[in-house]
């Protein structure tokens, strides 16, 4: 008997690496010969110095960055292998938001969200119109609708970049540094909304940041970066096993106990 063919992770990185060419002529190595796994429905964090590559490796999953070797797999697909076309229609696919949002700063709230299904065509006004209004629902700024982005606070245009990111109906929702321009009191909400979107829509969340409670407060999974390579990788709330990385230990501290976080805030600032 043959055994069933193995079912792909959602995300699979094989073998990538990410050369960057400096001004100077040098090169920089910012992701090497790095292989990563990541299953339907989880919610995966990269933590890391600055520095280290996390971004980039994020930028890999959707080929922002193309990787200079290795393959990129998205449910099912080899992104690698796609032409311009064909990855343009993967990516709908693969929402991102970024740290300083990203918005069309002349548009409104509706248009924003709006954008990528009208980029993509297919839909008609009406259900544009509905789903942007539905998207908005998720995120809670359902009443922001013809506003701009210069009138909303912080965490409301990440809300909207959320909702844009979201409204081709993605699997995965990459997040790069999403708290990073928030207070504290903002990033708990939106994190909040985070683990919504996952628990209800089942997308896929992988994120990169530097906030360790973050990570706790959101991810299930963590791959620490140093250097360009994954030092390890661990189930947050494992605490079976003792990480191997400083990083790795000052999380499984964090989760274990939350009253040691002022420690963890000086310990933290030595990785930043
Ligand atoms: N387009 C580029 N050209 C040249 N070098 C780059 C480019 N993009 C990133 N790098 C370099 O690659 C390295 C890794 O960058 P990356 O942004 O992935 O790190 P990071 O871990 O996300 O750091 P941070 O937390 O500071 O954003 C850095 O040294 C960065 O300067």
């Amino acid at each position: 008997m043959t055994a069933p063919p193995q079912e792909l992770p959602l995300i699979r990185l094989d073998n990538v690496s990410k050369r960057f060419k400096l001004p100077d002529g040098r090169h920089f190595d910012a992701v090497q010969a790095t292989s990563l796994d990541i299953p339907r429905g989880d919610v995966f964090g990269l933590v890391g110095k600055s520095g280290a590559g996390k971004s980039t490796l994020l930028r890999l999953v959707n080929l922002l960055e193309r990787p200079d070797q290795g393959r990129v797999f998205v449910a099912g697909r080899e992104l690698t292998a796609l032409g311009k076309r064909e990855l343009r229609e993967a990516r709908q696919n693969i929402g991102m938001i970024f740290q300083q949002f990203n918005l069309l700063q002349n548009a409104s709230v509706f248009d924003n969200v709006a954008f990528p299904l009208r980029i993509h065509g297919g839909d008609t006004a009406a259900q544009i119109d509905a789903r942007v209004r539905e998207c908005l629902q998720l995120v809670g700024i359902a009443d922001k609708l013809h506003s701009h982005p210069a009138q909303l606070s912080g965490g409301q245009k990440q809300r909207v970049a959320i909702a844009r990111a979201l409204a081709p109906q993605p699997d995965v929702l990459l997040c790069d540094e999403p708290t990073s321009a928030l207070d504290a009191e903002t990033t708990e909400s939106l994190l909040a909304t985070l683990r919504d979107i996952n628990a209800k829509l089942g997308v896929t969340i992988v994120i990169v940041t530097h906030e360790l409670p973050v990570v706790t407060s959101l991810c299930r999974h963590v791959a620490v970066v140093e250097e360009g390579r994954i030092a390890e990788r661990f189930a947050v709330d494992d605490t079976s096993r003792l990480p191997i990385t400083r990083l790795g230990r000052d999380l499984v501290r964090l989760r274990a106990s939350p009253e040691t976080r002022n420690d963890l805030d000086r310990l933290e600032a030595a990785y930043a």
